[in-house]
C-alpha cells in the first residue's frame, strides 16, 4: 500500500519506518527542512533503540522516503496519516493548528479518494473538524478515520510492530477495509483491532493515559503514606500488583511522571470535561498530586544542607523524561535543576541521551561524559531516571568521588538496607530514610 505520514516526530517516524517494514511504501512529510534533509542522508533525529536499524533497511531498499512537500508526499497515497503535535493551548486544550492546517492543505491537494488517519491524540470532535476542513476544498472522495497510536517512547518499535490492541474509529466500511489490510501484519497474534465509532475512539486515547496516569499517582500517595506510617511501598506494589484485577504494571512509585504526553492529556482531558460542564475531579487530583510530586526531594535536600544550596554542588544522573530515550519534554529533572540552579546551587548532570537536548534548554548546568565524572566534587547526588546504568554503580567510586555519601534517589534504585550498610544517606520515595 502506498502511505503518506504527515509529521515525522517520535510518532510519525515510527509509524512511517515500521510500515515500511511491513512491506508498504511510505512517504513521511515534515515542514522542517533541517530533520528532512537529515533523514534523507539517514540521520535520525531521535534516539529510540531499534529504529535505526529497520530505517537503514526500509531507506535502502527504496519503502521508506522523506519530503517537505506535502503535495509530492500524498502522490497516489491509499492513506495519509496525520501524526502532527496536539501541544497544550493556553487553557490546557490540545491545539488543533497544526492539524486543521494539513486537513486544510489536502482538500487543495488531493487527487484521489484516501483514508486520512488521525495518528495524533486529540479531543472528541476532532475527526468532524478534520473532515469539514478537508471538504471546503476537495474534488475527491475521503474518509477521516481516528487511530490513535498507545507506543511508549523507550519501546517504541516494539510497542507499535505488536500493539495490545489497535483501536480504529470510523463509519465508513471503504476506510475499515483499508484499515484491516493496514494493520493485518501487526496483529497475526490474535491483539485485535477494535473497531468503534470516532469519538469513543478519540476517547479511548485519553482514558488509556489519563487511567495510567492516575495508577502511578495513586502509588505516589501510597508512597507518600507509607513514609508516614513507616511502610515500603515496594512491598505495597508487589502486595497489590499481584491480584490480576490490578496488574504489576504502572505501579511503580516515583518523582512523578513527564514526557510528552500524560501531563498534556492529563490536562487536555480535563479542559474537555469542563468545557462539557462536568467536573472531572478525579483528572484535577491527579494533576496536583503530580505537581507535587515533581518536588519532592528538594525538602529533603534543603533540610539536609541546612537550607542553603549556596556554593553546594549537587551531581544529576538522568534528564530524559524515562529511560531509553533523549526526549526531556516534562521530565522531573527539568524542573528540579531550574529550582537547584535559582536556590545558588550549582548542577553538574549526566544522561546518556538527554544531555544535548537539555543543554539547549539550561547551558547553566556542567554535563559531564559519565555518570562518575559528575559526582567529582559534588556535595550531593539526585536521581531523576532509572537508566540501567544507575542501578549498581561502584559504590565504592561514588563514596570517594562526593564530598557527602548522600543520595536523594527519585527513582528508588537502591536497597534502604544496602545503603545503610554501605553508609549512605538515603532519601527515596516511600519507603525508610536513612540518615
Ligand atoms: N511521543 C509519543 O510517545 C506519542 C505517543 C502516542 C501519541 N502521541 C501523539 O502523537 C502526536 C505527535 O506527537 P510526537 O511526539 O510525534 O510529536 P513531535 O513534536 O515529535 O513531531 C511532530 C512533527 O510534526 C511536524 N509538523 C508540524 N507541522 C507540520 C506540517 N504542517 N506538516 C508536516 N509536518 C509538520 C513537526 O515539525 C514535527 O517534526 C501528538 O498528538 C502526541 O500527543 C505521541
Ligand atoms: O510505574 C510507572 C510507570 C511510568 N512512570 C512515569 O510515567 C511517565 C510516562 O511513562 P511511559 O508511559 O512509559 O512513557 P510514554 O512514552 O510517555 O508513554 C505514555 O504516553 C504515550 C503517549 O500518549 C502513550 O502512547 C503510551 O501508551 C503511554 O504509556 C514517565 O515519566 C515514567 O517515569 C512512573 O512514574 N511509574
Amino acid at each position: 500500500m502506498k502511505i503518506a505520514v504527515v509529521g515525522t516526530g517520535y510518532v510519525g517516524l515510527v509509524t512511517g519506518t515500521c510500515f515500511s517494514e511491513t512491506g508498504n511504501q511510505v512517504v513521511c512529510v515534515d515542514v522542517n527542512e533541517e530533520k528532512i534533509k537529515g533523514l534523507q542522508n539517514g540521520v535520525m533525529p531521535i534516539y529510540e533503540p531499534g529504529l535505526d536499524v529497520l530505517f537503514n533497511r526500509n531507506v535502502e531498499e527504496g519503502r521508506l522516503k522523506f519530503t517537505t512537500s506535502l503535495k509530492e508526499g500524498i502522490e497516489g497515497a491509499e492513506t495519509i496519516f496525520l501524526a502532527l503535535p496536539t501541544p497544550p493551548g493556553e487553557d490546557g486544550s490540545a491545539d488543533l493548528k497544526y492539524i486543521l492546517k494539513v486537513a486544510d492543505d489536502l482538500g487543495k491537494l488531493m487527487t484521489q479518494y484516501a483514508v486520512i488517519v488521525d495518528k495524533s491524540t486529540v479531543p472528541v470532535g476532532t475527526a468532524e473538524l478534520v473532515s469539514a476542513a478537508i471538504s471546503r476544498n476537495a474534488t475527491v472522495d475521503f474518509d477521516v478515520v481516528s487511530n490513535p497510536e498507545f507506543l511508549r517512547e523507550g519501546v517504541a518499535v516494539e510497542d507499535f510492530m505488536k500493539p495490545d490492541r489497535v483501536v480504529v474509529g470510523t463509519g465508513s466500511e471503504r476506510a475499515k477495509k483499508v484499515m484491516e489490510r493496514l494493520y493485518a501484519p501487526l496483529v497475526r497474534q490474535g491483539n485485535p483491532i477494535i473497531f468503534m465509532d470516532e469519538r469513543s475512539a478519540e476517547m479511548t486515547k485519553y482514558a488509556a493515559n489519563a487511567f495510567l496516569a492516575m495508577k502511578i499517582t495513586f502509588m505516589n500517595e501510597i508512597a507518600n503514606l507509607c513514609e508516614k506510617t513507616g511502610a515500603n511501598v515496594d512491598h505495597i506494589r508487589r502486595g497489590i500488583g499481584t491480584d490480576s484485577r490490578i496488574g504489576k504494571r504502572f505501579l511503580f512509585a516515583g518523582i512523578g511522571y513527564g514526557g510528552s504526553c500524560f501531563p498534556k492529556d492529563v490536562q487536555a482531558l480535563a479542559k474537555t470535561s469542563a468545557d462539557y460542564a462536568y467536573d472531572f475531579r478525579l483528572l484535577n487530583a491527579v494533576m496536583e498530586v503530580n505537581k507535587d510530586q515533581k518536588r519532592k526531594l528538594l525538602p529533603h535536600l534543603l533540610a539536609y544542607f541546612g537550607g542553603d544550596l549556596k556554593d553546594k554542588t549537587i551531581a544529576v544522573w538522568g534528564l530524559a523524561f524515562k529511560p531509553y530515550t533523549d526526549d526531556i519534554r516534562e521530565a522531573p529533572a527539568l524542573e528540579n535543576i531550574r529550582e537547584l540552579l535559582d536556590l545558588g546551587a550549582k548542577v553538574t548532570a549526566y544522561d546518556p541521551e538527554g544531555m544535548p537536548n537539555t543543554k539547549a534548554l539550561l547551558p547553566g548546568v556542567t554535563y559531564c561524559h559519565t555518570a562518575y565524572a559528575a559526582l567529582d566534587d559534588a556535595d550531593a547526588l539526585m536521581i531523576f531516571t532509572e537508566w540501567p546504568q544507575f542501578r549498581t554503580p561502584e559504590f565504592e567510586k561514588v563514596s570517594a568521588l562526593l564530598k557527602n555519601k548522600v543520595i536523594f534517589d527519585g527513582r528508588n534504585l537502591y536497597e534502604p538496607e544496602h545503603m545503610k550498610e554501605l553508609g549512605f544517606a538515603y532519601f527515596s520515595i516511600g519507603r525508610e530514610t536513612v540518615s
